[in-house]
């Protein structure tokens, strides 16, 4: 009997496998980290082999860990990193170059030439997004300009686009089904978020050939069946999400007003808005939270391009620390009277700024300050950055006062307790860290459960969330207010329109 549910989550740097029990209860996992290719200065690339062959990997020693066979899982869902572009051949499967991750910045010129010709508010009304080299389009573009033949085959049908949860379909499905859902559909800068369908003007924009696109379904559905070749028996595919919609669902953020936070490489917040979609006026995207049953549910989303990747340069660049989690010492221990700030404008700023010149910057440096002090500016930069989303988002939609009340947080840095203290102490509000922290995969775990029909409704999985920690705001006011009028003014000077 297939009782089991299997979840892949793969992100930007590891691919993971996760298989729960129906109860949602985790009972096996498996991790791979994969390699960074960096060709030149901001341009980012991954092996499309690699994330296929970490899939597979991390799926089968999974499984062997839990001690199961395919016949046992009930449903596999994917979570994935958005925007990421990857073009293969129809005929054979094989991608015709590097995937070009969302962090790459080499569609750069295109996007502020499309800016200039007026463009960015055509495709913002349609997607809901900014003209920005984050989003998938013009790096569609891109290889089709620049890998020989690439174009003329696309039009001939030959090659196919997709976000990485299409192409792991693909050849999971041997090649029988090319399909996307609607939250990584919307990422891609072709997609009408309103219509719910891949758009003609935008293809024309961005010279996408129409025949290259997948089909594009609900989060929790058909998505076709695993070749019995690749884990040894079939398993069918029942669910779809990018990997911050699939923790918004795994954190149960059903109802409007409740949001969600990601501390992995970057951080990504999401607020629920409910299925009428609300446009930004602070430069916040609009997206698709997940499609239910055909029904769109809207978010508001702030992308912060750097978080955990702050701490990582200080034990990878700067040697600071050997491990990331002794960052809460050096936090404990620096000075409280010493104001130093970080910008982490390593790859730019993404929102509200959406500045991709600007470059990192460290402020308030004294002849006293030290590690500590640079550790904790690590660490406090990212409470800072949420800020700003949270205050963004509550400009953009007035109902969001209910964010005050509460942040759910989760990812690889929602380890550190003092970065969450920090981060409701900037907030002025209370933060949540679940019992369940794989909520990205427990998200796809869960819609491929609602599709095979183990798992119960939203409102009944809703209930079953349990708070492992809540941090509640202890910071004297004044204290916060001189800390944030700083973190403005260090942004301030980092931005390279002076604004
Ligand atoms: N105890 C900790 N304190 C601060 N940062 C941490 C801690 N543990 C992990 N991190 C950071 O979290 C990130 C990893 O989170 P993860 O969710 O696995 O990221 P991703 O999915 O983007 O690969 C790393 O950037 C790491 O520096
Ligand atoms: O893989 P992550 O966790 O870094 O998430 C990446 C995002 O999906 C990019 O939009």
């Amino acid at each position: 009997m297939s009782t089991h549910l299997l979840a892949i989550d793969q992100g930007t740097t590891s691919t993971r496998a996760i298989v729960f029990d129906a109860g949602l209860a985790p009972v096996a996992s498996a991790q791979r980290e994969f390699r960074q290719i960096y060709p030149r200065p901001g341009w980012v690339e991954h092996d499309p082999e690699d994330l296929w062959a970490t899939t597979v990997a991390t799926v089968s020693e999974a499984l062997a860990r839990a001690g199961l066979h395919a016949a046992d899982v009930a449903g596999l869902g994917i979570a994935n990193q958005r925007e990421t572009v990857v073009v293969w051949e129809r005929a054979t499967g094989r991608a015709i170059h590097n995937a070009i991750v969302w962090q790459d910045r080499r569609t750069a010129e295109v996007c502020a030439r499309l800016e200039a010709e007026g463009a960015g508010s055509e495709v913002a009304a349609k997607t809901g997004l900014l003209l920005n080299p984050y989003f998938s389009a013009a790096k569609i573009g891109w290889l089709l300009d620049r890998v020989d033949g690439a174009r003329a085959r696309a039009e001939a049908g030959e090659l196919l686009f997709g976000t990485v949860d299409s192409y792991l379909i693909w050849r999971l499905t041997g090649g029988a089904a090319h399909a996307t859902d609607a939250t990584n559909a919307c990422r891609t800068s072709l997609y009408d978020i309103h219509a719910g369908r891949f758009d003609d003007d935008l293809c024309r924009l961005f010279e996408v050939p129409r025949a290259m696109l997948p089909e594009v379904f609900d989060c929790a559905g058909d998505f076709g069946a695993t070749s019995p070749d690749v884990f040894g028996g079939s398993i069918r595919i029942l669910g779809v999400a990018g990997d911050q919609q699939a923790a918004t669902v795994g954190q149960a953020c059903f109802e409007p007003g409740m949001a969600k936070a990601t501390y992995g490489t970057g951080a990504f917040a999401l607020l629920n808005v409910g299925e009428r979609p609300v446009i930004s006026r602070n430069r916040l995207l609009t997206t698709v939270a997940y499609q239910l049953g055909g029904v769109r549910t809207y978010a508001l989303e702030g992308a912060i391009f750097v978080a955990g990747a702050a701490v990582q340069w200080l034990r990878d660049g700067l040697g600071l620390v050997r491990e990331a989690s002794e960052t809460q010492a050096l936090a404990e221990a620096a000075d409280p009277d010493q104001d130093v700030y970080l910008v982490p404008a390593f790859v730019g700023l993404g929102a509200p700024h959406w500045d991709a010149e600007a470059r990192g910057a460290l402020f308030g440096l004294t002849r006293g300050a030290g590690r500590a002090e640079i550790a904790r500016a690590a660490l406090e930069c990212v409470g800072y950055q949420t800020r700003d989303l949270l205050e963004a988002m509550q400009a953009d939609w007035p109902e969001a006062a209910g964010v005050r009340t509460v942040l759910r947080v989760d990812g690889g840095m929602a380890a550190s307790d003092w970065t969450l203290q920090f981060l409701a102490d900037v907030l002025d509000a209370p933060v949540d860290r679940p019992i369940a922290p794989e909520t990205t995969a427990l998200g796809a775990a869960y819609l491929a459960g609602l599709a095979a029909g183990v798992c119960p409704e939203p409102a009944d999985f809703a209930a079953a969330w349990r708070l492992e920690r809540r941090f509640a705001p202890q910071m004297d006011p004044a204290r916060r207010s001189r800390k944030i009028a700083g973190w403005r003014d260090a942004v301030r000077r980092t931005k390279t329109d002076l604004r």
